[in-house]
């Protein structure tokens, strides 16, 4: 069975295509700026070049059809038609409380998303377009929905109520609900596997460190915690997200500056973190060559963005009353050795003793990072949100078919 997984962002669509009979990856690739002036297609079939073209992409419908089209082309191409697709399964960020699992795509999960669009302004309405856009082009192939949400659905009321009016959990489902969560829960498992222990007895931090970061508390296999709140901004600090902040601020800054929800909204989100600090750029990579070259507002964002990761490992080793492992992944948690020495190197007191060398290893496999005697151990284990979509949506869809 061949599984297409797509994770569809606002102005951005990636995508994996999957054989299930040995979890094999014949295609994948990334549409870039949907909805500007030029769209950039990258696709990398296995085994063959990769190629990148250059067109006008207004929505995610074309999108697709530019997927499809060279998914099946005859130079480019990994299968010879469209029906060589059996499934489609989709990242959608916010499940709310409706999805504690992944689900067969129907007319009912499709108002729930829909219903959820307000609690991810950024997140829903771009999986919702991938989600119409592949009905359009795949009609009667089944889709499948898996969730960022789902795996913090085990979170106690004392970690997702927020202390204001219950009123407005009971009205509008105001309450945290954090997000990475199929990452999250493919690396602890990981972890758990490449120490050889059972899940069931550890208590692991997982840090998703991307684009977006959060950071969960998993205990005995569970979420119990995450850094992620009603909607993804809350939490660390980002690449263009601010994180945790004092909530007067904001109505403080909508009334000095006249602003409306809109431009708050994008302010925090996409104007704020590493960007608004350094003044250059929302990449790690160009923080640490800043601050590397001393320059001072980079410096003070890659110190910020440690300090706070920092402060929320050692909360979540107080929330379970200990921590065995903690685990690095996504692109800077996998790739960013210096900030890892840094947020390591001030948690000795946890017991947490660095291996310099083993730190600055640089491999696509889960590895140790820590000395094989650390009381905590600490691991990088290279996430794969896409290949757990892809099991899932094969599972669902063996279940309807059988
Ligand atoms: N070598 C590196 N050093 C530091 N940061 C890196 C490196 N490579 C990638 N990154 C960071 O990873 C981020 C992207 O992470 P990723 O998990 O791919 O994000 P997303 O899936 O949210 O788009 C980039 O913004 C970049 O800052
Ligand atoms: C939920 C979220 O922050 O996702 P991403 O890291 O892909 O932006
Ligand atoms: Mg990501």
């Amino acid at each position: 069975m061949n599984i297409l997984v797509i994770n569809s962002g606002s102005s951005s669509l990636k995508y994996q295509l999957y054989n299930m009979t040995d979890e094999s990856v014949l295609a994948k690739g990334l549409v870039e700026r949907i909805g500007m002036d030029s769209s950039i297609l990258n696709h990398k079939p296995t085994g063959k070049q990769e190629v990148t073209e250059v067109s006008e992409i207004l929505e995610h419908n074309t999108a697709i059809r530019k997927v499809l089209a060279i998914l099946t082309d005859k130079e480019h191409g990994v299968i010879e038609s469209i029906k060589e697709i059996n499934a489609v399964g989709h990242r959608v960020v916010h499940g709310g409380e409706y999805f504690k699992a992944s689900a067969l795509v129907d007319a009912d999960a499709k108002t729930k998303i829909r219903q959820l669009f307000d609690l991810a302004p950024l997140h829903n309405p771009a999986a919702m377009m991938g989600i119409s856009a592949s009905e359009t082009n795949m009609p009667g192939v089944p889709q499948v929905v898996v969730f960022d949400t789902a795996f913090h659905q085990t979170m106690p009321e004392k970690a997702y109520m927020y202390a204001i009016p219950r009123v407005l959990y009971n009205k509008y489902k105001v309450r945290r609900y954090g997000a990475h969560g199929t990452s999250h829960d493919f690396v602890s498992k990981a972890a758990a596997e490449y120490l050889d222990r059972p899940l069931e007895d550890l208590k692991i931090i997982t840090c998703h460190i991307g684009n977006g970061a959060s950071v969960t508390a998993v205990q005995g296999g569970v979420s119990v915690d995450t850094s992620m709140g009603m909607t993804p901004l809350e939490g660390l600090m980002m690449g263009t997200r601010s994180g945790d902040l004092d909530p007067a601020v904001v109505p403080y800054v909508m009334n000095k500056e006249e602003l409306s929800v809109g431009e708050v909204n994008s302010m925090l989100n996409k104007h704020s973190g590493l960007l608004a600090i350094s003044g250059v750029s929302s990449d790690m990579r160009d923080i640490i060559d800043g601050a590397e070259k001393g320059e001072p507002n980079s410096t003070l964002a890659f110190e910020m963005y440690e300090y706070r990761l920092r402060k929320y490992i050692g909360s979540y080793a107080a929330a379970m009353n200990g921590v065995d492992a903690i685990v690095f992944t996504a692109g800077v948690g996998e790739n960013a050795s210096l900030l890892r020495e840094r947020v390591l190197n001030n948690l000795t007191f946890l017991g947490i003793e660095l291996d310099a060398e083993a730190n600055k290893v640089r491999s696509g496999d889960p590895r140790r990072i820590s000395t094989a005697d650390s009381k905590v151990q600490v691991l990088v284990v290279p996430t794969n949100e896409e290949l757990v979509i892809a099991r899932d949506t094969h599972r669902i869809v063996q279940g309807i078919n059988g």
